[in-house]
């Protein structure tokens, strides 16, 4: 007997996670089959994935597009039914009806619709990194009292929980440190002195990646690696002084284990977001990803180097962050989205990223939150405040 195919959400279907989890899942027909797909503001993109993989619902976060989308539906004949808003992307994702989710919108708007995932006890595949660094330990009450998986589809986390031993009791007794391997951006020989000149599309020319453009512009700034030394922190539960960061030109090694007896453990392979996708998806067995694999003959080199302050101030904002009261990891999300969207939009110099998430730090003192509402609101005053740095720097 076959058995049946699992149903899944992706929610962020558009981006380019979204689109790596599609292409994945059309190789896999007979696996999965997809139940909602959900988007912000691409309504053909959205059109044409429900035209190829015919989910019942497709999600669009605002009323206008969802009508947009709702017409073009209906030209096209298809079987879809179209909703709208924040509580629909929660339906679509706790729906009974539904195995899997992937968590791959941008930013803390994906929180509310991924914490209804975990609370709904589903395998979640969490790209979503701000999620969790905005959620923090609520975040994982919610996977643990939902009574579901948590799996990690960033490529670094993939890579260590890959690395880990499969019972995680088993993880504190053995592991010394995990090394999260960074590419160092696109300005890793930059001239220090460049950088305020950089444009939002240097900025967003990943050199291994092709990317969203917020997490382009984290990866430029080292950010995103600070972004995920939190998320490490609450993914394997390991205090701040056992993540340790490396620059890894070549993103072949994805990010290593060291366990008590210096032995280290990596994973390795061409740097391509299908590989965490397809373990994700297909964990703990393993499945075609449609991935290159590695060509070891033809490989160069693998270099690598320890991150300056100088040059990347953001990452060391982690570790602080992570020693303070636990929302302080929300204010350093929502000063960082503030800075990145006002740069994106040429609001902002590059460099002044920093000046703005170090300012919002500094002036906004939550205590730890004990609940979703307090939470937002730790976020909404550092949203505030950040935007205040940014005009006062225009100024
Ligand atoms: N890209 C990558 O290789 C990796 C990404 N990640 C993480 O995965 C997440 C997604 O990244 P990525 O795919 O690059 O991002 P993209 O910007 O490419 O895609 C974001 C997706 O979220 C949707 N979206 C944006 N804003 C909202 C909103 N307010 N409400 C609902 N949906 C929204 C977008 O819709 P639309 O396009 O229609 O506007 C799109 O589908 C991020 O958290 C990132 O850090 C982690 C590791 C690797
Ligand atoms: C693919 C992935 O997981 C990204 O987070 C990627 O690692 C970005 O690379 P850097 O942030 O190290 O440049
Ligand atoms: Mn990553």
């Amino acid at each position: 007997m076959t058995s049946p195919r699992q149903t899944v959400t992706i929610l962020g279907s558009t981006g380019s996670i979204g689109v790596n989890t599609l292409d994945v899942i059309s190789r896999h027909p007979d696996r999965y089959e997809v139940f909602a797909l959900t988007a912000a503001t691409q309504v053909e993109a959205l059109l044409a994935q429900c035209q190829a993989f015919s989910p019942r619902y497709a999600v669009m976060a605002s009323a206008d597009h969802a009508g947009q989308l709702s017409a073009r539906v209906k030209e096209m004949g298809l079987p879809v039914q179209v909703l709208a808003g924040a509580q629909a992307l929660c339906d679509v994702s706790a729906d009974p009806s539904v195995q899997v989710v992937m968590a791959a919108i941008v930013g803390a708007a994906g929180l509310a619709p991924t914490l209804a995932a975990a609370r709904a006890g589903k395998k979640l595949l969490l790209a979503n990194k701000e999620a969790l660094v905005v959620g923090g330990g609520l975040f994982m009450d919610a996977v643990r009292d939902g009574g579901g998986t948590l799996l990690p589809i960033d490529s670094e986390h993939s890579a260590i929980f890959q690395c880990l031993p499969e019972d995680a009791r088993h993880w504190p007794s053995r592991l010394d440190h995990i090394l999260l391997t960074s590419s160092g951006g696109p300005f890793r020989e930059t001239p220090l002195s460049a950088l305020p000149g950089i444009t939002p599309n240097q900025a967003c020319a990943h050199p291994n990646f092709v990317m969203g453009r917020k997490i382009s512009v984290d990866s430029a700034t080292m950010m995103n690696k600070a972004l995920e030394v939190i998320e490490a922190r609450w993914l394997f539960d390991l205090p701040p002084e056992k993540i340790k960061v490396l620059i890894h030109p070549q993103q072949i090694i994805h990010s290593m284990v060291q366990f008590k007896d210096t032995s280290v453990l990596a994973q390795l392979g061409t740097p391509d977001m299908r590989v965490p996708i397809a373990y994700g998806l297909s964990w703990p067995e393993r499945m075609e990803s449609g991935a290159q694999p590695l060509d070891f003959s033809s490989l160069v080199s693998m270099t690598f180097m320890d991150p300056q302050r100088e040059r990347y101030p953001g990452l060391y904002l982690s570790w602080d962050a992570l020693l303070a009261p636990e929302g302080t990891t929300t204010v350093l999300n929502a000063a960082n989205e503030v800075a990145v969207a006002a740069f994106l939009e040429q609001r902002l110099r590059f460099d002044q990223i920093h000046a703005v998430n170090h300012a919002t730090l500094t002036a906004v003192l939550p205590s730890k939150p004990h609940s979703l509402d307090e939470l937002m609101a730790i976020d909404a005053e550092a949203r505030a405040m950040a935007e205040a740095q940014v005009h006062r720097l225009r100024a």
